[in-house]
Order: C-alpha cells, then structure tokens, then sequence
C-alpha cells in the first residue's frame, strides 16, 4: 500500500459499481466508510473492509473525499443538505464527488448552491461505466468534470478509482452531456439493429447469419453485437424499450431546449414509443423480437429458429476445390478497386487493368499492372473478371456497353461483380448471362471493411453464386478476404446481406455525425468525446472508421457520401417492395441526400456533418488541448516511491542476451557512456563484438537520412551479419532494439518490418518515446512536446509537418495506425498507462506484459515515461518480461 494515500473516503449510497470504487480505494491505501440502507450491499461493501455509518452525515466526517451516489435530483435536499446530511459532517477542505448522471442544469445549480450558502465549494461530478472496448473490457471507467482547484482535489482519488479517467475541466456536468451523447448512440443504434435483422427476414436471409457477418463487417456496433443475440434468443423483455424511451425523451428535451435539431434520435425515440405502445400493461412476458415482430410485421422469432448453415465452413469448402486462376482482368480501379487490384498483383496474379479515369492508369502501371484501354480489352483471354465500379448503370455499361466485357470474355470465363448493387439487379444480370451464349459465371460478391482493408487483403466478402461459379473464383475471393461467406440463395444473397450491413453502416455515420454535432453544442471537448464514446456502448465500428476524418476536418474521400445515397437508396426501394418500414434507415438516407444536395457527394461520407454544421452553427472539429504542463504534472497519481535501477542491473547480470541498438543517427549514441559504438557491421566486426559478450553495444545506422527502401535494406542488411555473427560464435542470443527519434520522426514500421522479416516475429513491439531532458511527455496514449510551461501534443508541432516523416497523430495509438496504413489498428495497441505504471508499480506492467495476446504484430506503446525512475521501472519490468 502506499503510504502517502492515507486519507479517508466516504461514500453516501453504494451501488455495485460503487463496490469497485470502494475495493480499488482500500487497495490504494484509503479508509473507505459509507452510509447505505440496502442490506446486501452494505454487508458486501463490509465483506471489503470497510465501516458503516449509521447516515450521510457520518459518512462524511473526517472525509478527504465524500462520493455521493445520486440517482434523482430530488435526493440532493435530503442527502447533501438534510438534517442527517453529508455536509453536516463534512470538512471544509474536503471534495464532494457526485456519482450521478443528474442533467447538468441540476449540477451547476447545485455546486452554486454550495458556493452560495456553504463554505464547501469543491464539487465534481462523475460519470463512473464499464469500458466496452476490447481495450477496457469491463474496467471502471470515469469521466468528470469541474473547476481546475476541485479537479486538481479529485484527482487523485479518481485515479485511485478507475483504469481510465477522462477530465473535462471547466464547468461540472459534462459526465451527463456525454452519457446523454452516448444514450443518443445507443439509442438509434438499438433501432438500426431492429431494422436491419427485420429488412435481412424480409429478404430470405437467416438472422444468425446477419449477425455472424455484420458483427465482423463495417455494419458492426456495440449494440448490434450485444442485443441482437439477446434479441433473437427472446431474452430482452419489453421493460426494456420503456426506460429507453425515457431517457431518449430526456436527451430530445434538452436538445429542444438548446434549439437544436436531432432527427435520428427523433425517429428512434418515436419507434420505441410505437414498440412499448404494442404491450399490453400487464404482459410481462411479451420479448422485444415479439414486439417488433407486431411493429415491422415480420417473423424474426420463426426465422432466428429456422435451420441454418456455416457461410465461413462453406467458403472454406469451396476455397478447397478452388480450380487455378491465371490471368485476372479487374475494372474500376478507384478508392477500393485500385487496393484489391494492387493485392493482387502483390499475391502473384497476373492483373490487367482498366478504368475511365486515365492517370489512374498511371499509377496502376507503376504499381507492375498491365494496362487497358477498355472493359473489352481488360477481359481478353481472362480466368476472371472484377468489376469494381460504383454503381449499377456504370456496371451495365463495362458489361455490355461499347467494347464491354461480354464481348471479349473467352466462354466460360467468370464475373466478380463487387460494387454494392440491388439484389435484384445482380440476380437479373446472372439470367442475361445465361440466356447469352458465352456460358459465362456470374459471382455476387460485394464486399466490407473500406479502402484499407482492401489494399490489405483482408476485407470481408458476402458471396453468392452457383457452385460452378463459386470455385472458378474461389482462389481471388479467399486473397482479396480475411473473412470469406458463401451465402446460399444465388447471384443476389450476397447482395442482400451487404444491404443490410449499409443499413447500418449508413446510419451508424449519420449518427456518429448527430452525436458528434450534439457534443459539440453541449460545450463538449470533441476529441475527448470520441475517446470516451470509443469505449463505450455507443461506438459502432462506423464510428471509429469516420469520426477522426470529422474531428480533422478532413473530407478526402475515402468512400465518397454519394455512395450512401445510392447504397441507403437501395435500402429505401428494398424496404417498399418487401413492404417492411425503415424508419431510421429513411431519416438516414434524407441525411446523406441533403450533403449531396449542399454540393458534398464528391467528398467523404463523413462530410454528413456538415450538414448539422451548417444548420446549427456549431463546429465538430476540433484539436487537442495544449496543456499547462505544472497543473497537469501535479495533478497526476503520486510517483512509484522505488527507483529499481538495481534490480535492473541485478536482472542484467543474470541476463545472457546482449542488447543490439541500432541507431537511426547520431543524437541516441551521443547520451550513452561506456558503451562501444560500431559504425559499420561487416560479420567480422560483429563476431569480435559478440566474442566480448557485452552488455550492450551500439551501431550507428545513419538511417533515419535514407529512403524508406534504402532504410530496410539496410536494416535487413544488419539483421541478417547479426545472425550469421551470432551463429559463428558459441551460446550468443541477443535482442534488438531500434532507436529513434522522441518527436516519432524516423521509419516506422518499415524498420521495425525489415528487422522482423529476417529475424522472425516478435511477441510484441514496444513504444517508448522517452526523452525527459527534452521535454518529451506521454499522457493518456497522447504524445506531449514541452514548450516553456506548456505541453503540445506532437502532431500539433513542426516536427509532424516534416516532410519525410510527418503524421497528424497525437495519440500513440493513433499513429501507429496512422503510419501503418491501418494494418495495425489503434484499437489493437496496448498502452501501459502512467496510473499502472504508478499506482500498480513494476509488478502490474510485468503483469501487463505477461497477458498480452500473444499475437504477432501487437504493438504496445508505453505511455509511462515522466520521470528517468519511471524509465527505470519499465525497463526492469521490460527485463523480466524478456526472460
Ligand atoms: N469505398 C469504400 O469504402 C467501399 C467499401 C465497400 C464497398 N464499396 C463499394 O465498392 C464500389 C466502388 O467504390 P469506390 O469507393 O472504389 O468508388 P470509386 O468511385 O472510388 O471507384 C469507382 C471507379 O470506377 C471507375 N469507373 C466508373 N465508370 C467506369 C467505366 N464505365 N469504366 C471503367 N471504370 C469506370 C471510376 O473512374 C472509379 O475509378 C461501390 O459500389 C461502393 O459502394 C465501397
Ligand atoms: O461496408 C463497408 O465497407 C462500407 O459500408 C462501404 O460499403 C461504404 O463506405
């Protein structure tokens, strides 16, 4: 325990989160006592250790911090102010932490309150969840708001409290503002997700196929994934729909009182009022499936229970009978074409190429494609043909336009048709081709993931066809896919699927744009809402894909909003031929309809926001804060009291691997002493190096003043002497490290790529930018450079706008993703936080660093580093970890 946390924490009412709250402040090193009349959880609260007051009063004598759990403005009077109330017993000096998600209005009202009549003026409020990130997986998360003097009061018991804390300074009552945004969220997403299984029952296809594939596609959000399976198993009672539709209300009430336009939510609160209106008072057993069932009039509870295939075992069926692909002809190489065509080549395919747009074609041929100059002469003595163009009418006019494909396609040749296109238009397009002579194979293959993902090769595709057609493209599906369904129905399933899945993708943007636009007018840090929001039940995978293009500004199309007026106009003319109504999807598709008509269909689908900019005024945009560096050093959990560096060099001692920095220039070897520098790396000088048996020893690469290409190969030039070195000299092993620039310029990944190709895999890369003396910081995953008193997070400063190495991200996570072109997603990086690091000490890293997936590739940044004994503490635990 740490003796400098003395103190002691009262709560008034517990709930079982606060049980948490309470263990986590015991661990701490607090004396933890509250006043609480549910017998359960106040024998569990003394099962913890801690000591029962007989009423609110006594709960907060003697406090440091009193946490007073509130669930009704009424309960102030009498909690905080009554005659046995909290403040009766309360120290002047001491923090009230509200633990209450109360409107804000009620929060303000009640810290003037305080001020007004008490001496007690320091007040937060705190808005306490579990994190539903992979990243968080249920740990307490805390969001809170407040004055700087009574944040700077809070701190430390907050972070004693929670694995993640976000502090909005200023005002209290952002904790509600952003539970209201995430309710927003949650709210329309729970009603998309309705829509979408009952549109995909209307079309013929198997709930648990719909969600196996959107839960792994771009149509995936907290919600879907979490209700539908509840949904379709018959578990989620009608209650439900009521407590959604008040809080729903509440947030419309506010937004009305701010003059401010919410038509998703609008629309979602008035099905779910239309849902409860289909229960009967005193049914208790009616389940949201039969509810809807009544609402949409479609049979989701018969269809969930209908028997069912494995599209993923049937793709891999297929893939296995897979006949030979030679020669691939592919047309449309744009956002998503010109990826998946450029894969291809990559994985050994001979690819030809065409598209209408000529400098395309430029850097297609650049990329080693062999260029066309029609649809006709792209499909020349083809195997396969990719059609990759926008929409319909483009795809009828490279089929059987002028010098179109069916022409020149040698018989039995087949068709990829993976633009997003009706069911029913690929479904006629397979008759044409039979009744044609040609006996060409059509494959309705639409596909999910975004532009990324397809230059990867790991998108997720819904394909439909004949058997025959299935295994002539097995081998192009199975390299342009890391997730590959066949759904059965023929040419016109897939599509169906992927309709649904742009259902929800459509309005999973459309709402990340409502939300983002709602923050912003409740006086909400953008930035920082996103960060809450992407762990928490309102994150779709929609939002983490396009709220950062929103957040910079930036409309440099991706996927292009145009594309959401034909894909949720797909949706709108499916939804009146099935005759089934879609309410959101509709208000969605008006939303994307009205930035075309502003002049946007051209730029990215985040663009949707502007519509809201533009009516309301407010701007989404927004930068990180630069920080007032003192305020925020002090405010941080006190320091890890050991300074292990013995230990450090006791683990050293005992341990046989011999550490290799390479260094990208001269900075790095110019802080060292006693260490030998190598400045060249013939295997001969290395094997007299590992014949020393050093500790540690340097070579001075000079890389970082290179090309990317000359970089890795002069990094692979490295590996490879070290390991024909070390395998010339008995019992050596020995460990890499690359070292770089604290302002992450340099060559990431391409070095860290160079190095494992010839080594192999590593279990994880780690992240460190430490330089203190330069006034480097990393606080909450976000990169700091220090300038005089202030902190600027890095992507603001010169050094992000060189012009070899710049990025536009702060966060380390972030740029990771950002400098790997989304191969390594931020999501899937592990940071060690300055609170572990701090309030766990070196054994909660090592036992950090011992639970990480053992998946290639993960890359953990290390964002501990303020002070060279927290250097310390990391490396010893990085030394352990490594033994
Ligand atoms: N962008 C995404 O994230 C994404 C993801 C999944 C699916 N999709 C779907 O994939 C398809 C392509 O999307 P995109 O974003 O790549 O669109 P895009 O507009 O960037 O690319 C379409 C390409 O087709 C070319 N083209 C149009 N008519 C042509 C013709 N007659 N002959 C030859 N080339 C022609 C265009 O010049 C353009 O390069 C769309 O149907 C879209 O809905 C897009
Ligand atoms: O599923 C996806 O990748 C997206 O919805 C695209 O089709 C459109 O951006």
């Amino acid at each position: 325990m740490a003796s400098d946390h003395q103190g002691v924490v009262g709560f008034v009412n517990l709930d079982y989160i606060s049980l948490d709250l309470a263990a986590s402040l015991l661990r701490s090193g607090y004396a933890v006592q509250a006043f609480e009349i549910y017998d359960p959880l106040i024998t569990e609260f003394l099962k913890l250790g801690g000591i029962r007051c007989a009423s609110p009063m006594e709960a907060g004598r003697g406090v440091a911090a009193l946490i007073v759990l509130i669930s009704h403005a009424d309960q102030i009077n009498d909690v905080i102010f009554g005659n046995e109330g909290a403040l009766k017993g309360l120290p002047k000096d001491a923090i009230i932490i509200l633990h209450s998600t109360i409107l804000p209005s009620y929060v303000q009202n009640l810290e003037k309150r305080l001020t007004d009549d008490c001496e007690t003026a320091y007040l937060v409020d705190a808005y306490v969840s579990r994190g539903m990130s992979e990243l968080l997986d249920g740990k307490v998360m805390i969001t809170s708001s407040g004055r700087s003097d009574a944040i700077a009061r809070a701190r430390p018991f907050l972070s004693a409290m929670c694995e993640k804390l976000y502090v909005f300074e200023g005002k209290v009552g952002a904790g509600s503002k952003i539970k209201m945004v995430n309710e927003l969220l949650e709210g329309i997403h729970l009603v998309a997700s309705l829509e979408a299984i009952s549109l995909g029952v209307k079309v013929g296809i198997h709930p648990w196929i719909i969600y196996n594939i959107i839960s792994n596609a771009a149509g995936n959000s907290w919600v879907f994934k979490n209700h539908v399976p509840n949904l379709l198993q018959g578990n989620t009672k009608h209650h439900f729909l009521s407590t959604f539709v008040q809080k729903l209300g509440t947030i419309l009430d506010v937004a009305k009182s701010l003059t401010f336009p919410l038509p998703l939510l609008a629309i979602a609160h008035q099905q779910l009022i239309l849902g409860s209106s289909h229960v009967s008072g005193d049914d208790d057993t009616a389940t949201l499936a039969k509810v809807w069932e009544k609402v949409l009039g479609v049979g989701i509870t018969d269809a969930a229970n209908a028997e069912m295939y494995n599209p993923e075992q049937l793709a891999n069926q297929i893939a296995c009978k897979s006949s030979t692909v030679n020669r691939i002809g592919f047309i449309g190489l744009g956002a998503m074409g010109f990826g998946m065509a450029t894969h291809l080549l990559r994985s050994n395919f001979c690819v030809l190429g065409y598209d209408a747009y000529k400098p395309t074609l430029t850097r297609f041929f650049e990329a080693g494609g062999l260029v066309c100059n029609s649809p006709a002469e792209a499909s020349k003595d083809v195997d396969v043909l990719i059609i990759m163009v926008t929409n319909e009418a483009q795809a009828e006019s490279v089929i059987y336009g002028d010098l179109g494909a069916v022409s020149a396609l040698p018989s039995g040749a087949s068709i990829i048709l993976s633009s997003t296109v009706s069911p029913g238009f690929v479904s006629q397009l397979e008759q044409r081709l039979i009744n044609d002579s040609k006996n060409l194979k059509l494959v309705d293959a639409p596909v999910s993931g975004g532009v990324k993902r397809a230059a990867m090769g790991t998108l997720t595709i819904m394909a439909s066809g004949t058997d025959e057609a299935l295994k002539s493209t097995g081998l192009v599906l199975a390299a342009l896919s890391e997730k590959l369904y066949i759904i059965r129905g023929g040419c016109g399933a897939g599509s169906g699927v992927k309709m649904v899945n742009q259902l929800l993708a459509g309005v999973h943007i459309a709402s990340g744009a409502e939300a983002m636009a709602f923050g912003a007018r409740l006086g909400i840090s953008t930035r920082m809402l996103f960060d809450v929001i992407t762990n928490s039940g309102g994150t779709s995978w929609m939002f983490e894909n396009r709220v950062p293009h929103m957040l910079d500004g930036d409309y440099t199309p991706y996927s292009a909003l145009d594309i959401f007026v034909k894909d949720l106009g797909i949706v709108s003319r499916e939804c009146s031929s099935h005759k089934v109504p879609l309410h959101i999807a509709t208000v969605a598709h008006q939303l994307f309809l009205s930035g075309s008509a502003a002049g946007w269909g051209r730029q990215d689908d985040s663009g949707v926001v502007k519509v809201y900019e533009t009516l309301t005024g407010v701007i989404v945009e927004g930068k990180l804060p630069v920080l007032k560096k003192e305020v925020v050093l002090k405010s941080l959990p006190s320091e890890w009291p050991l300074d292990p560096i013995d230990d450090i060099q006791r683990l050293n001692q005992n341990n046989s691997k011999i550490l290799v920095v390479l260094d990208d220039d001269p900075t790095g070897t110019q802080t060292v002493h006693d260490i030998e520098v190598l400045t060249e790396w013939t295997i001969e000088s290395l094997i007299a190096q590992f014949r020393k048996i050093p500790k540690c020893f340097f070579i001075l690469t000079n890389s970082r003043s290179l090309s990317s290409e000359k970089a890795s190969a002069l990094i692979k030039d490295i590996c490879r002497n070290l390991h024909t070195a070390a395998t010339s000299v008995e019992d050596i092993d020995y460990t890499v490290v690359l070292r770089g620039d604290s302002t992450l310029r340099g060559h990431f990944p391409e070095e860290a790529d160079a190095a494992v190709s010839v080594l192999g895999e590593m279990d994880a890369w780690i992240i460190c930018p430490f330089f203190l003396q330069g006034g480097r910081y990393t606080i909450d995953d976000v990169h700091y450079v220090a300038d005089s008193d202030k902190l600027v997070p890095a992507g603001d400063t010169e050094f992000a706008k060189d012009a070899a190495f710049g990025y536009k991200a702060s966060n380390l996570r972030e740029w990771v993703e950002e400098k790997t072109g989304g191969r390594i997603p931020a999501s899937k990086v592990t940071s060690i936080s300055i609170q572990l690091l701090r309030k766990g000490g070196p054994d909660a890293v090592f036992e950090r660093l011992c639970n990480l997936p053992k998946v290639h590739n993960i890359v953990n940044t290390s964002t501990c580093t303020h002070t060279t004994a927290e250097i310390h503490t990391y490396t010893n635990t990085l030394v352990a970890w490594l033994k």
